[in-house]
Parts: structure tokens; C-alpha cells; sequence
């Protein structure tokens, strides 16, 4: 098993930006959903990668492809909608933006729809349980699956929008980045944007993506995933790195995401370490707590031990991120409200 986290950093109210939902599936939850489907004889080792072990970027899509086979009811989604809520309220997230590719089922009769109904009444459950977390959802579109799919996606985002009051805040670019190209579903992101739909586009998550990434932050989006490849240092470009200081666009960052799916050689050798010197809105997030066997209480100390932080200034770093969320102003303000409450306990409680 791995480490253990230290109290301060699990009892830090957090915020929670980039969670793929069916990576966020815990050991537990894969249990539940292995004993409801015995004849696929899923293992664990096939559904997380855990303590010191590595794979490459496509090997982790692997990994999504055994998920997506034990997770393909409505069901099935609410249930792991509702652990995964669950143990984020329980390391201390107090807001997730947890997002989702819907998934058509032709075999069990699920649609993108209902897909998605599915997982807003999860977060409806959640809340009607009294759970301390708020929480927002991000229509994700695979980029593997083209531009009619990612047009009917983000009618489907728009649509959700509307009923639900606000749950749906925002539209995420992800799936395989060594497939397709993001410039070839420009009109869909926009429309999105344009429809009130926030923007969160994975980029620059693996290297020689500089064009594709110019073409995105046109758009402007409202937040990067990753952004690994950005900097000319690695690979990217100034140009680059002058349109995402320019519009002051927030990063959501992953360690342990990064170095176990191999883009990144090293914890000391993340990118963090470029944006956080510059000043520039950094969010450090989990991308995928279930496949990548860590929390976020644990990415937070990660960050302060590998860069050497002090326990200040991941305070300020989670505090900070109320700001990047795509809440209304009017939860912002109650979060920040939440977080000076909470403070004194946390610095008194547990000595630097
Ligand atoms: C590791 N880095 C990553 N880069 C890009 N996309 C990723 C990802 N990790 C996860 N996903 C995206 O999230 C899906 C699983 O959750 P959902 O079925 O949508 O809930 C994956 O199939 C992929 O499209
Ligand atoms: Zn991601």
C-alpha cells in the first residue's frame, strides 16, 4: 500500500477540478461492480495502477476500456457515481467538478441521455444524504469519437444545463491524445462556449501537440488540463505560454497522473514547479483517484514534500482554487466564507 496522508492535509478543505469519473472508481467500488459481472474475471491489477508501477499513456486507455466493461448500466453508473462522491466528501473535498463522456450501450439499452440523467441524479442522492460537498458536473467529449459525436454531446451539455439549475456548469476535451485532432471539433467547442457552457480542454497533454494547442487557446478555454508540453523548454512553444498568461487561464495539474502514465520522468520534474514560479492559477487535482491508486489529500502533500512547500502555502494554494471553479459567484463567495471558518482548527489542531 502507499504512504500514508498526513491529518493536515486530509482535513484541508479542497477543491476537486479534474476527475474522470470512471477513473476515480476506488478498489471497493471495483469489487461491487466485479461480483455483479464474475464472467468477465476482471482482476485488480487490470483496473489500477498501483504503488511504483508505471505504464504508458496508452496502456492507462487500456485500463479505461476494462472499466468502461464492468461499468455499462444506468445502474452501475449510479452507483459509482455516488461512492465516488462519497469519498471525495470523505478526504476532505468540500467542492468536485466531476466529469463524464456519455456512453451509449447498445447491449444494455443505456443511452448518452440517460447516461447522463444517471449521474445528475447521483449528485441529487448525494445531496438529499446531507454529504458536505457541493458538487458540479462537466460533460466530457471523447476526442477519439469525432465531430458529429462531440456536436450531439454538446447539445446534450446545453440541454442539462438548462433543466438541471445550474448542475451542469462546462464541457471537457479528453480521451486519447495520440488520437484525432482537436482542431477538427473547433466548432463544436465553440458553440459550447458560446451556449454558456464553461471550457475545460485537456492539451499539450503529450509532446508535438503545439498546433493542435495554438488552435484551442483561440477559443479561449476557461481552464487546461494538464498542459504538460506548453513551455519551449519541453518541447512547446512561447507563443504558447504568452496565450495562457495573457488570458490568465488556470491549469489543473496531476502528478501522480503524469509520472505513472510516463509523460512526465519525474515528481521534481513536473511542470508545476514552471507555472507555480511564474505566479501564474495553478489547481492541483487527482485526474484519476481509482486507476492511479491516490487521493487528493495525498497529491497536496505530494506537492508540498517534492517542492518543498510549507503547509501555508498549500493552504493558499487550495484556497486560491475556489477562484478557478466554475461555480456561480454566489457559491464562490460561500466557499471562501467555508474555508476562513475552518482555518483556525486546521493550523491549531496540527503543528507545523
Ligand atoms: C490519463 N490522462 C487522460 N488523458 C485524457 N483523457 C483521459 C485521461 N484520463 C481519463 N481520461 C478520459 O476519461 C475517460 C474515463 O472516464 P469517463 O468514462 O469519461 O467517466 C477515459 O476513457 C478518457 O476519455
Ligand atoms: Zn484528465
Amino acid at each position: 500500500m502507499e504512504n500514508e496522508v498526513d491529518l493536515f492535509y486530509r482535513q484541508m478543505p479542497k477543491v476537486e477540478l479534474h476527475a474522470h469519473l470512471n477513473g476515480s472508481v476506488s478498489f471497493s467500488t471495483i469489487e461491487k461492480l466485479t461480483a455483479r459481472k464474475p464472467h468477465l474475471n476482471i482482476e485488480h491489477n487490470m483496473t489500477a495502477i498501483c504503488s511504483g508501477q508505471r505504464r504508458t499513456l496508452d496502456e492507462c486507455f487500456q485500463v479505461f476500456k476494462v472499466i468502461h466493461q464492468l461499468v455499462d448500466t444506468e445502474e452501475d453508473i449510479l452507483m459509482v457515481a455516488k461512492d465516488v462522491i462519497r469519498q471525495f466528501a470523505d478526504d476532505g473535498v468540500k467542492y468536485l467538478e466531476l466529469r463524464s463522456t456519455p456512453r451509449e450501450e447498445k447491449n444494455t439499452g443505456m443511452t448518452r441521455r440517460s447516461y447522463v440523467q444517471t449521474v445528475i441524479e447521483a449528485i441529487s442522492q448525494c445531496g438529499n444524504e446531507g454529504l458536505d460537498i457541493e458538487v458540479r458536473f462537466l460533460v466530457s467529449v471523447d476526442r477519439r469519437h469525432g465531430f458529429e459525436v462531440a456536436m450531439e454531446t454538446v447539445k446534450l451539455a446545453e440541454d442539462f444545463m438548462l433543466s438541471t439549475d445550474g448542475l451542469v456548469v462546462g464541457l471537457d476535451l479528453s480521451g486519447d491524445p495520440t488520437v484525432g485532432h482537436g482542431g477538427d471539433l473547433l466548432p463544436a467547442l465553440q458553440k459550447a462556449k458560446n451556449c454558456g457552457l464553461k471550457l475545460s480542454l485537456h492539451m499539450s497533454e503529450v509532446p508535438s501537440q503545439v498546433d493542435e494547442s495554438e488552435l484551442l487557446l483561440n477559443i479561449p478555454p476557461d481552464r487546461i488540463g494538464h498542459g504538460t508540453f506548453l513551455h519551449p523548454e519541453v518541447g512547446g512553444a512561447q507563443s504558447l505560454v504568452d496565450k495562457v498568461t495573457m488570458n490568465n487561464i488556470p491549469l489543473e495539474l496531476c502528478l501522480t497522473s503524469n509520472v505513472k502514465g510516463q509523460t512526465v520522468s519525474s515528481y521534481s520534474n513536473h511542470h508545476f514547479l514552471y507555472w507555480y514560479n511564474k505566479g501564474h492559477p495553478v489547481v492541483i487535482c487527482t485526474d484519476d483517484r481509482g486507476v492511479f491508486c491516490t487521493e487528493l489529500s495525498r497529491e497536496y502533500q505530494l506537492v508540498a514534500s517534492t517542492f518543498g512547500l510549507s503547509q501555508e502555502d498549500m493552504w493558499s494554494l487550495s484556497h486560491k482554487a475556489i477562484d478557478y471553479t466554475f461555480a456561480s459567484a454566489s457559491l464562490k463567495e460561500q466557499l471562501h466564507r467555508r474555508w476562513l471558518e475552518l482555518r483556525p482548527s486546521l493550523f491549531q489542531t496540527v503543528p507545523n
